[in-house]
């Protein structure tokens, strides 16, 4: 057995893991970690180490944070829980402040625990009435803590952290003659970046906490390559294949009559991007492009035209999007004025059933129909085009990559243009987004003025609010109305719109009132919209189902309630919903928060509308990872690099990456590299 291991065996199955006294209980508690190959096992890396160093004094715990401390037990008791359950809370004292320990379903511990005994406490520390850790590890502190660094894993119930710490140790110890170097060689001798096996066995098993930088400095180079380079690889093989494919008619005789109908002349940002698009077009070549812009910058009118292209060249389109209401507004914005230069656009989404869903499938089939517009509901496999040239993605975040592909394989010609109004910083794009060609429209169409943004916390200013909207409303314009965002239950998000839509009613009896919810259905919500978007309704009460795209110009008051329960990216987006037309417009937010962070967040949008600033300024209030559109690019599970601050890693990485590639004509050359690319992006082979 032992003769025909090899570098692949360790990309096995965790239940093949061969280390004494590892049995099934086990395999399944390493398993709930996430582990689930060997490999996953060894790059199971601490989130923390014990160091004499890194004991933090209770006093000086600031904020959220995982921590290791030394303290003396100065009460213990066993309680019970609304829920019936044993709650063993301790507090416990290092002589510069207190801290609060919580335990459930442990009772035994109060006989454990002894008071007045010194331990060590490992754990996440959270701010509740008092900083407390909920659950943390314990051990007896003996009086002095041992020289060595101790690794400190994400252990669970079932796995202690010395049961976690001797399994991890006895598989590194077993299988690290296994692993083999995965950075080319010329890479790393030109970058000084230590080798594979040295890293693991630093991270894990460190004598100085300086040799784990440098370990994890290697780690982060390691991941960010494999990621780069299996996202360009894809793009290369596209570019190669990428010579003319298809001839277009040149002639753009829809495009401009559309144009004509417009009333408004195209902003130069828009030109430049549809010139960039045009040219892929005209050479054949198969588009796969971002277009960024912020929020009601005219990226739908860009991909509007470009479906014009391509149908008058008797080729189908696609808008497809995140949610069935954004597919409504698409779909209203568009149908009748298409319609006047005789395309034919239908809404297709899962509600849609029956006879009336079989029409409009054989009519999708037939091609009679120009332009489909919809939800998830266009991947479905028995959606057949006749001739599909352009695909339409609205929101790119919202749909994972092998989305877009399953689409892309239903076309004769698999054009594709994501929309995306999150704005991120053009390095960041260029790296989450590494598959796609990005264009960005930098510049709003003219005569927009800047949304006045206040942020209100009292009663007393609330009701001068709902003045000033009535104010509004008299003179004709029209109000969102933002009910609270509830994530745990939609029922519950239900009930709290309905109420604030009936407290409208009363407060505002002269006016029409919509709502509009996750679980009103089409085509009701297709009329509210409709009644909106034609001012037979002056407000809207919705939950965040209006987050994206809706279009409304007239609309001028978007009010946020609860607004500290959105990110700033969320709130940016709801308020983009106005100020898209002529008129003035306003937003108010709704908040009483003492949290400093929500805090920050609504004082950022009281002072700016600029999508670009808001974004750095999220960057820097988000934890890392929480970016948007970061899940399907793999960027989420980045282990050692933060997208937040290592943005110049990012960026040397991918010259790396592009100069490798152009070197080796796309080629990845060495053998484990290919197979851990392989193993990330879950393909069937790389070249
Ligand atoms: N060049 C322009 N001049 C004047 N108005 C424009 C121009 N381009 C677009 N508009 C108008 O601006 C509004 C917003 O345009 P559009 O819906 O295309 O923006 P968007 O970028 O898709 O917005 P969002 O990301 O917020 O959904 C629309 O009412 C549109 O008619």
């Amino acid at each position: 057995m032992e003769e025909l291991m090899n570098y692949k065996n360790l990309y096995n199955k965790i239940e093949n893991l061969d280390i004494k006294g590892v049995g099934e209980k086990t395999i399944a508690a390493l398993k709930n970690l996430g582990i689930n190959t060997i490999m996953d096992l060894i790059y199971f890396f601490p989130r923390t180490y014990e160091d004499r160093s890194n004991i933090k004094k209770i006093g000086e715990i600031r904020s959220e944070e995982y921590v290791v401390v030394i303290g003396r037990i100065v009460s213990i008791e066993n309680r019970k829980t609304k829920t019936r359950k044993t709650m063993t809370a301790a507090r416990i004292t290092d002589g510069t402040g207190m801290l609060d320990l919580v335990w459930f379903q442990m009772p035994y511990l109060k006989k454990s625990l002894q008071i007045g005994e010194e331990y060590v406490f490992i754990g996440n520390v959270k701010r509740g009435y008092n900083f407390q850790i909920v659950g943390p590890e314990y051990r007896k502190y003996s009086g002095k803590l041992s020289e060595e660094i101790k690794p400190v894993y994400s252990s669970n119930r079932n796995l202690s952290q010395n049961g976690l710490r001797k399994i991890i140790r006895d598989t590194i110890k077993k299988y690290i003659p296994y692993i083999e170097e995965n950075i080319p060689c010329e890479i790393l001798q030109e970058y000084k970046l230590m080798g594979r096996k040295e890293a693991i066995l630093k991270i894990h098993l460190p004598k100085n906490l300086r040799e784990i930088e440098e370990a994890k400095n290697r780690m982060a180079v390691e991941e960010l390559l494999i990621l780069e380079l299996g996202i360009l690889s894809k793009r290369f093989q596209l570019d190669a294949d990428n010579t003319s494919k298809y001839k277009l008619n040149d002639d753009r005789h829809m495009v401009k009559k559309y144009l004509n109908s417009l009333g408004f002349e195209l902003t130069r940002a828009q030109k430049k991007v549809i010139t960039e698009i045009y040219k892929d077009l005209a050479g054949g070549k198969i588009v796969n492009r971002l277009i960024q812009g912020d929020v009601g910058s005219g990226k739908t009118i860009v991909a509007v035209l470009m479906l014009l292209y391509l149908v008058e060249n008797s080729y189908q389109g696609v808008i497809m999007a995140p949610t069935e209401i954004l597919a409504v507004q698409h779909y209203l914005s568009v149908a009748d004025d298409l319609a006047e230069l005789g395309v034919r656009v239908e809404i297709l989404t899962g509600s849609i059933k029956g006879k009336k869903r079989e029409k409009l499938l054989s009519e999708i089939r037939e091609g009679v129909i120009d332009i489909v517009v919809g939800t998830h509901a266009l991947i479905e496999d028995h959606v057949e085009f006749h001739k599909l040239g352009l695909i339409v993605v609205d929101e790119q975040h919202r749909f994972g990559v092998e989305q877009r592909k399953k689409l892309r394989d239903k076309g004769e010609i698999s054009n594709l243009l994501v929309m995306s109004a999150t704005p991120i910083p053009r390095s960041l794009a260029l790296s989450i987004y590494g598959d796609l060609d990005v264009s960005i429209i930098d510049e709003l169409p003219p005569g927009r003025t800047p949304i006045k943004t206040k942020w209100i916390e009292s009663d007393n200013d609330l009701e001068k609010a709902y003045d000033f909207i009535e104010k509004q409303l008299v003179k004709g314009r029209q109000a969102y109305i933002v009910a609270p965002l509830i994530e745990e239950s939609e029922k519950m998000a239900v009930t709290s719109a309905t109420e604030l839509y009936e407290e409208m009613v009363r407060r505002f009896p002269e006016f029409e009132i919509g709502l509009l919810h996750g679980r009103i259905k089409n085509p009701e919500k297709e009329e509210t919209m409709s009644k909106f978007k034609k001012n037979k309704l002056q407000i809207l009460v919705s939950t965040t189902v209006i987050e994206v795209g809706v279009n409304v110009p007239n609309a001028t008051i978007m009010m946020i309630t609860n607004a500290n329960r959105f990110g700033l990216a969320g709130l940016h987006q709801l308020r983009g919903r106005v100020g898209r037309g002529e008129h003035k417009s306003y937003c108010f937010l709704i908040a009483k928060t003492d949290n400093d962070i929500s805090k920050s967040r609504l004082k950022v949008m009281e002072s700016t509308t600029d999508g670009f600033l808001i974004a750095e300024e999220d960057l820097k209030l988000r934890k890392p990872g929480e970016i948007f559109g970061t899940r399907q690019s793999g960027m989420s599970d980045l282990k050692f690099v933060d997208i937040v601050h290592d943005v110049k890693t990012i960026k040397l990485v991918r010259d790396i990456s592009i100069e490798y590639l152009k070197k080796y004509r796309g080629e990845i050359r060495e053998n484990t590299l290919r197979m851990d690319i392989v193993e990330k992006f879950k393909v069937d082979e790389i070249k």
